[in-house]
């Protein structure tokens, strides 16, 4: 019988543990989506306690502890740092079989050697242990980093982001390469409150005076120059679906006018201002030579209440269930069709979605470039061993799993990159299995070097890194 999470954690057999140990394991990390931030980056913010390091921004633990009944104010509240960790300690035992509890014991051992499963019975002792070791040296925001051979990373900014910090970390001695994505959803979501003032800081920033389609584009095109000037080669997107519908731009116009005259708009103007402005960005992507990555299927923001108190991305948003084949195989195949479809990753919150999307990018691989078109990595609710799993049989099943570009984080937590060992051991694991099983040869070479692809050399070819 296996021991909780020991060395071979995840691997069933001995060609999964040869896969992992022998070929997966010491793979660096590309990790090129998060939602890290720059700043403390920049600034190789130290934490003073683990609390800050693990609890803060980290809506999966948030929701975790609202489950158990745990009040607010230990998680997002006024509560002291010593009372929120005490909460979280008490909550993890209750997450047994949600990924949590996998990740926060492997993060517990990872970054800080400690062996023990955490609970209420020892919350003070790990937490001194745990926060020993962030006052220490190597475990500043940049350490953490630099602990889990992370060799390029991606956050996320909107387009009137400044890149100061991207560009300190430029000039600065730190060896991983810290890149940005582009997210232009602001300017996407016509129907959004803030809308109208948010086009009022993006002209501010290019300089741009936006008062019809034609010049909103325009400062969008100034600042993927200016993105592109500071690196920047990633966009992404986070939408309900993909639109596909016909436009002019005298109607775009319209639409605009009338947010600008605060006059509501039709689901029909709303759906062709999205198609227009999302067709215009990733005409320029391929323009300028990015990689594109569309998060399709979110149900954000559902509860009004705590979305009012809290905000957006804070743990009350859901997996949606719109249709997704119809617009987005219309919206890439008008781009394929006048040759101006750039690399693009597409994902899935929606695991009925899996082999929709494994299909959906065989219709645009065109042998031009070696997986050019990517379906994500199990993304969100589905970045968890079940959810990866299904992802990675859907791909195997129907697309080519040795041409897939792998995990990321999307994290918000400098402590989350043993994430990439948890896919890596579940990939091996795949693999192992059925090797095991006489389903794949006992060629662990030929399948050690499919693994390092997955894990590192597909990315850093996909990227340029
Ligand atoms: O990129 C997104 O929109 C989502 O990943 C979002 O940031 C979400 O809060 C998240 O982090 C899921 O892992």
């Amino acid at each position: 019988m296996k021991s909780f999470m020991d060395g071979d954690f995840l691997l069933e057999n001995e060609y999964s543990k040869i896969l992992y140990h022998e070929y997966a394991r010491d793979m660096p990390i590309i990790d090129y989506h998060n939602h890290l931030s720059p700043e403390m980056l920049a600034h190789d913010t130290k934490f003073e306690n683990l609390t800050q390091a693990w609890l803060y921004g980290d809506h999966y633990k948030w929701r975790a502890m609202r489950t158990l009944g745990v009040s607010e104010e230990f998680i997002t509240g006024n509560a002291k740092d010593l009372e929120k960790f005490e909460k979280w300690a008490y909550t993890v035992p209750y997450t047994m079989r949600n990924p949590l509890y996998h990740w926060t014991h492997l993060e517990l051992q990872r970054y800080f050697n400690i062996s023990e499963t955490l609970s209420s019975d020892n919350a003070i002792q790990i937490y001194n242990r745990a926060n020993d070791h962030l006052k220490g040296e190597g475990f500043g925001s940049r350490g953490l980093i630099t602990q889990m051979n992370v060799e390029f990373l991606c956050t996320t900014e909107d387009p009137t982001d400044t890149l100061k910090h991207h560009q300190t970390l430029a000039q600065s001695n730190f060896k991983t390469k810290v890149s940005t994505a582009f997210r232009p959803d602001k300017a996407i979501f016509v129907e959004a409150e803030g809308f109208v003032d948010y086009l009022e800081e993006l002209s501010e920033v290019s300089g741009v005076a936006i008062n019809s389609f034609a010049t909103l584009c325009d400062a969008l095109e100034k600042r993927i120059a200016y993105f592109h000037t500071h690196g920047c080669r990633i966009a992404d997107h986070g939408l309900p679906h993909m639109y596909f519908t016909f436009f002019k731009e005298h109607d775009l116009n319209t639409v605009l006018n009338k947010r600008f005259d605060n006059k509501t708009i039709s689901n029909n103007e709303m759906d062709s201002f999205k198609c227009a402005i999302l067709m215009f960005l990733s005409r320029k992507y391929h323009e300028y030579g990015w990689v594109q990555q569309f998060h399709l299927g979110a149900l954000r923001n559902n509860n009004n209440r705590m979305l009012a108190q809290l905000g957006p991305d804070t743990g009350w948003d859901s997996i949606g269930d719109w249709q997704q084949a119809e617009a987005l195989s219309k919206f890439l195949n008008e781009l394929d069709t006048h040759d101006q479809l750039c690399k693009t990753i597409i994902y899935n919150i929606n695991p009925r979605d899996n082999e929709m999307m494994a299909s959906m990018i065989g219709n645009f691989n065109d042998g031009s470039i070696r997986g050019k078109v990517q379906f994500g990595s199990g993304w969100w609710f589905l970045d968890q061993k079940d959810g990866m799993e299904k992802q990675m049989n859907a791909l195997s099943n129907i697309g080519l799993l040795s041409c897939f570009i792998g995990m990321l984080t999307d994290s918000r937590s400098f402590l989350s990159f043993p994430r990439h060992e948890y896919f890596r051991r579940i990939l091996c694991n795949l693999i192992g299995r059925d090797i095991a099983n006489g389903e794949l040869p006992k060629d662990t070479k030929w399948l050690g070097k499919m693994v390092q692809d997955i894990s590192y050399n597909n990315a850093k070819e996909y990227f340029n890194i």
